[in-house]
């Protein structure tokens, strides 16, 4: 039986209703939720990665990734408004593939939120740095990088993630307000770099287009390279369809929410990337028998000493500027980008507490993780945990490598979320469904499709840790979760879940009164 210990989607609405945090979201805020989760590293460092693996192709590579996010959204959308409640792509497949899957989702998830924190604490480090150095402070070289990329060990990386993780233990959590105004700075910062960069644009940088052609599966380099890289830069929507059970009429505002700041920051993107590689070119570096070296490796960051193309730099959009002659707009957008980023990380660790937290609800993992603490009301173990984590491998490993394996296990859940959807059409059809995904029959199969595109032009570096990753959560669902789930014979869920009070304020609106 391929999808066993499947957990009652009524169930799971129950438990759901048990927590009850307030609901006080409207589509306005899901959207600027949305954009302030989705702009981040990708579009203010990825940029050179993409750059790197596809040159001025990187264009096509920002599209494709568009489209296969889109794609997934829909789908999405329709299990988030269906399932409003927390937990996003692990508590669907609980209700819909049961628990095997589901712990495979949420083991994926670890990749996806965990690493993602990683790669924007190291893409912060490159803007910090580079912000430091025209202030004449500059760090010693080999303190900047981790040892992959040309230096040792990250500090700035590492400093930032247990910052954030101090501030999450002790309960500090951005309100609405913090939230638009970062989303503001961001949306600004993007908005300069496209009014300087775009006049600057010249034919020339053009050409040649296609340096390193469509790439090969497992190859990581090439268009669909870039396409796997950068799909990074869009993910994030999914935290609109996290705060279902916070929003006011989820099942219209949700989609919204999701459509809406999928279609926003598509549109910057495309101007973004336009401008850059458009103003200073975007030639990726080529060993001497003309192939490229991949992001991330010694090879590269040895190549680049000394230069600055705009595939070396750690902070893109700045250099940009810079080399355009507006050394102050670069530094401004350096200044708008070490703001913004801490608030993508802080994002992502709460996710992967959060998720940490319902599988361990679930007794999926030990109970100990969802101890809760006494004065500040976090789930501080796990934080600890996760934000150690974090840190440490911040310091060591570079950005694209990374955001490519957060990336692989991003792409999984999408997958499975988009096989859910399908199954679920068929086996309830009657369950009322606030927002169906259009044409679900072509729609979800294409999402499958891209999202399989996307992961297997990782590269295989990626892949191996992925899968070997998925080997290790294997063994700790046979010999731990598979036991103790609260759906093993036996045991009965628990009757009192660990409540987090008060309620997490990290979605929280505008105060509206009593
Ligand atoms: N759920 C995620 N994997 N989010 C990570 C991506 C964060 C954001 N899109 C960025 O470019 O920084």
């Amino acid at each position: 039986m391929l999808f066993w210990r499947v957990k009652p989607l009524d169930q799971i609405l129950a438990t759901a209703e048990r927590k009850s945090l307030k609901r006080q979201l409207g589509a306005f805020q899901l959207t600027m939720l949305g954009i302030g989760a989705i702009i981040g590293t990708g579009i203010f460092v990825l940029t050179a990665e993409a750059g790197q693996k596809a040159g001025p192709a990187m264009m096509l590579a920002f599209v494709i990734a568009a489209v296969v996010c889109a794609l997934a959204a829909l789908a999405y959308a329709e299990l988030a408004a269906m399932v409003p409640v927390s937990g996003s792509a692990y508590t669907y497949t609980y209700g819909v593939l049961g628990e095997g899957l589901a712990w495979a989702v949420g083991w994926a998830l670890v990749l996806e939120y965990a690493v993602a924190a990683c790669a924007v604490s190291v893409g912060w480090s490159g803007y910090m740095n580079g912000l430091l150095i025209s202030a004449g402070y500059p760090l010693p070289e080999f303190l900047r990088t981790g040892p992959m990329d040309g230096g040792s060990f990250n500090l700035l990386a590492l400093l930032i993630a247990l910052v954030v993780t101090f501030l999450l233990v002790i309960g500090t959590s951005k309100s609405a307000k913090v939230n638009a105004v970062l989303v503001l700075i961001k949306v600004a910062a993007l908005t300069a770099f496209i009014i300087i960069a775009i006049p600057a644009v010249q034919d020339e940088n053009f050409k040649p287009f296609f340096p390193t052609g469509w790439g090969s599966p497992l190859g990581g380099i090439g268009v669909l390279g870039a396409a796997a890289s950068i799909f990074f830069a869009y993910v994030g929507f999914d935290a609109v369809s996290t705060a279902a059970e916070e929003t006011k009429n989820p099942n219209r505002n949700i989609p919204i929410g999701l459509i809406a700041s999928l279609g926003v920051c598509t549109i910057f993107y495309l101007l973004v990337g336009y401008g850059a590689v458009g103003s200073i070119g975007s030639q990726p570096m080529l060993d001497l028998n003309g192939v490229a070296f991949h992001p991330g490796s010694p090879q590269l960051a040895e190549a680049c000493k000394g230069s600055d193309a705009l595939v070396c730099s750690r902070e893109p959009l700045a250099h940009v500027l810079r080399m355009l002659g507006f050394a102050k707009w670069g530094n401004a957008i350096g200044l708008a980008a070490a703001l913004a980023l801490p608030s993508v990380i802080l994002m992502m660790i709460y996710g992967q507490t959060r998720i940490f937290f319902t599988m361990s609800r679930d007794g999926l993992l030990p109970g100990i993780l969802s101890k809760v603490h006494p004065r500040f009301h976090t789930p501080y173990v796990v934080t600890i945990i996760t934000g150690v984590f974090v840190a440490a491998f911040a310091a060591l490993f570079p950005v694209g490598v990374l955001a490519d394996i957060s990336n692989s296990g991003t792409l999984f859940a999408f997958v499975m979320v988009s096989i859910a959807v399908m199954i679920l059409r068929k086996q309830q059809p009657n369950r009322p469904r606030p927002f169906r995904t259009p044409m679900v029959w072509l729609v979800c199969p294409l999402a499958i499709a891209g999202c399989l595109l996307l992961f297997l032009n990782l590269s295989m570096y990626t892949l191996s840790l992925f899968f070997g990753w998925a080997v290790i959560g294997l063994v700790v669902y046979a010999f731990y979760g598979y036991r103790n789930s609260d759906l093993a014979p036996g045991r009965s869920p628990p009757t009192d879940t660990p409540q987090l009070e008060p309620a997490p304020k990290f979605h929280e609106g505008p105060d509206l009164g009593p």
